[in-house]
């Protein structure tokens, strides 16, 4: 069942035309297609895997090229200069590192953060160090970084210090990818990087991410968007029961990795029913209460003014009742990913009312807003995924805002 109301401008008889176009090049030869162009709009890209798994489908490489964008590789061992020339530099890196090397970080991670955590209190752990190498400012990194070291060397000697100065070569790697494409921006003013890596800092963390948008005035707008009450945790799983009680936050409670990085890992969530068992969590976290919201959410995606909302099935009530009778952490899988689509499931009215059109069209109004004066420059047709529950007690426009995923700059050349 389609129920009525739904917000789209990429609405079904556009995918059908979409679906027929493609039908009808794939037997031809799509490269004298887009050859067939006065310009080219050719389109370097950076992406992991995983990305370029989801995102750089052959039907979509197809559809492209008719239209006369080209997709091209970029290689991060030879110099940006060196390549191309592109209009569009497309990155989603995380960490850039050969495959190899990824695996062996984790492990060399986790032996520095045993000495170091003995060594200092567990106040200067190498993993907020390595985070803090790919959020923060390549200044402030090095900072910290410089002290890990010095005090690695004091309290554990030179192999430690050595496993660490690898470690950390590979690590500056990682924001060395942030500085070429900035020194390239900025060189190359005429070429569009989706996004500037200063302008999509604030989305690599799920704190900064949810910030903006709790501090969004919406009176007046059919309902109002918010975030679940929450609490960061930086450093120490011990303090979590006690932070918690301090906040006042009531069980169960969601745990999300504070940092997002694209990285399957950044998206492991777990679901904590108890106070003694939040110890077994690993900071950095963000803890949010769990909002009952009748197992369905909404996914909204915006480009430039079309906005596009599905429903996904989410994670079933938790009944205050029940709690007492459950125990423990339990990692939740990704349960409201594009398979999980509830957009033809016969759903209770209550929990499949969309969000108000008025509601989210202010939203994104406010949030166009935002990110233009903290950029600075105009965006013409900016664009970003979010998702979205609602509490049909509280009346079905009480929107939690969970995450947006993705900010765009799209600039036409
Ligand atoms: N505070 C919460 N209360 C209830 N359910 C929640 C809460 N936070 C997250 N969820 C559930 O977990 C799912 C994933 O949450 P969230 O969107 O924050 O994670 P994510 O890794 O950023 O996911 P994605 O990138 O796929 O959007 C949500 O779709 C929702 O089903
Ligand atoms: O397909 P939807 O429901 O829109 O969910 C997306 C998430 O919101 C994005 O955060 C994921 O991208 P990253 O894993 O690069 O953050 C993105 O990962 P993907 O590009 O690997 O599919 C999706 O999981």
């Amino acid at each position: 069942m389609r129920l009525d109301g739904e917000i789209t401008e990429i609405d079904d008889v556009k995918e059908a035309e979409i679906e027929k176009e493609v039908n009808s090049i794939s037997n031809s030869d799509s490269l004298s297609i887009t050859l067939g162009f006065a310009q080219q709009v050719v389109v370097g890209y950076a992406l992991t895997a995983k990305k370029k798994e989801s995102f750089l489908q052959p039907k979509f490489e197809l559809i492209a090229r008719t239209k006369g964008i080209v997709f091209v590789p970029i290689d991060h061992t030879r110099p940006l200069s060196d390549q191309g020339p592109f209009d569009v530099i497309l990155h989603k890196v995380g960490q850039p590192l050969p495959f190899a090397i990824q695996l062996h970080i984790p492990a060399l991670g986790f032996l520095l953060i045993l000495h170091l955590e003995e060594g200092i209190g567990g106040h200067l752990t190498f993993l907020e160090t390595r985070q803090s190498a790919y959020v923060d400012d390549l200044k402030e990194a090095k900072g910290k970084i410089a002290a890990a070291m010095f005090i690695s060397l004091l309290c554990h000697g030179s192999t430690v210090f050595i496993l660490l100065l690898i470690l950390c070569s590979f690590q500056l790697m990682g924001n060395e990818w942030s500085r070429l494409l900035e020194d390239y921006r900025l060189k190359h003013p005429d070429v569009t990087v989706l996004d500037p890596p200063y302008a999509i800092k604030c989305v690599h963390n799920r704190q900064s991410m949810l910030e903006d948008v709790a501090a969004l005035n919406l009176a007046n707008c059919h309902g109002r968007v918010c975030v679940p009450t929450q609490l960061v945790v930086k450093n120490d799983a011990s303090s979590i029961s006690s932070e918690v009680a301090k906040a006042g936050l009531k069980l169960p409670l969601v745990a999300k990795p504070l940092f997002v990085d694209g990285s399957a890992k950044s998206h492991q969530l777990f679901l904590a029913y108890d106070k003694v068992s939040l110890s077994k969590l690993e900071p950095p976290l963000v803890l949010q209460e769990f909002v009952n919201h009748g197992g369905v959410m909404f996914k909204v995606y915006v480009v430039g003014d079309a906005i596009k909302v599905v429903r996904r099935f989410s994670l079933p009530d938790v009944c205050k009742r029940e709690l007492s009778k459950h125990a423990g952490v339990f990692q939740f899988p990704r349960v409201s990913g594009a398979a999980a689509s509830a957009d033809e499931a016969d759903l209770d009215p209550g929990v499949a009312e969309l969000p108000p059109r008025p509601l989210l069209e202010r939203l994104v109004g406010e949030l166009r807003n935002r990110m233009e004066s903290s950029l600075n420059h105009e965006w013409p047709h900016p664009g970003y995924g979010a998702s979205f529950i609602s509490t049909p007690d509280l009346g079905g426009a009480n929107l939690q805002f969970l995450e947006g995923t993705l900010v765009i700059e799209f600039k036409y050349p």
